[in-house]
């Protein structure tokens, strides 16, 4: 496939052990802006890993990560964490972390918040919102920071079908806005995903993980047409039957 960005990140040969398990190994990845990369593999493949790594939570014990043009990024987990304040707050609290002042990061909240649809809930306690507006709240978080890359942690694993949906839509959005959006630059996407069908509607590309090594590497329409090794071929049916 013939990119046209520059590379936000790279890693080369890349390693992580937690003693004696290779929870990643020999890992080569240039992720460039613009794409949506799911990673998808067994429990236990090295997904999470991956992305601790690809945002600075986790080191490498061989390897390195490189970075290339300088970029904002978050990530998300998949049971965001909210504190016991009201909803606005703690979007608000994220920007004045960032070097807003009060006033000026509780009105950008209120907008990121109209952004997903949870205005009304504005002055609601976080806590006591449902997972799926949770994860709204934090999706919210993040457009109001303005992250050029999100990384995401199974997004939408702990949520209903409806939920999914929603947030599934909103994160696409964030990854191919529409004009009419305030913030119309693309947010360029890694998830991890067991959800093969969530891959096929927001991924450009797929990352197959087995045993902490990366098996394929294809953009998404080759994944699930064309030749697969025989392990991945074997993950896919499992998946979808
Ligand atoms: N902090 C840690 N200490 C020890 N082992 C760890 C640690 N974090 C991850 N591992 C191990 O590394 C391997 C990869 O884990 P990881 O969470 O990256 O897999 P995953 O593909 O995200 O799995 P899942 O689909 O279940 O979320 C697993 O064997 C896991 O037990």
């Amino acid at each position: 496939m013939i990119q046209t960005h520059a590379p936000l990140l790279t890693l080369r040969g890349a390693g992580v052990r937690f003693g004696a398990l290779h929870a990643l190994q020999a890992v080569n990845v240039t992720l460039h802006a613009g794409e949506r990369l799911a990673l998808i593999g067994a429990n236990g493949s090295g997904k999470s890993t991956l992305l601790r790594v690809l945002h600075g939570l986790q080191r490498l014990s061989s390897g390195e990560l490189a970075h290339g043009a300088p970029h904002r990024q978050a990530m998300l987990f998949q049971r965001p964490h909210l504190l016991r304040a009201s909803t606005q707050t703690n979007v608000a609290l994220a920007l004045w972390l960032r070097g807003h002042a009060w006033r000026e990061a509780r009105t950008q909240a209120l907008r990121a918040l109209e952004r997903v649809g949870l205005e009304s809930l504005a002055r609601q306690n976080g806590r006591t919102l449902s997972g799926g507006q949770q994860q709204r709240v934090a999706l919210a978080r993040v457009w109001a920071l303005q992250a050029q890359l999100l990384l995401l942690d199974e997004p939408t694993s702990s949520l209903d079908p409806h939920a999914k949906r929603e947030v599934e839509a909103l994160i696409a959005q964030l990854a191919s806005p529409t004009t009419c959006d305030a913030q119309s630059e693309p947010v360029t996407t890694v998830f991890s995903s067991h959800n093969l069908g969530q891959v096929k509607r927001l991924a450009t590309r797929v990352l197959y993980l087995e045993q902490g090594r990366v098996l394929v590497d294809l953009p998404v329409h080759d994944f699930f047409n064309g030749p697969l090794p025989e392990a991945a071929r074997w993950f896919v049916k499992g998946e979808t039957l």
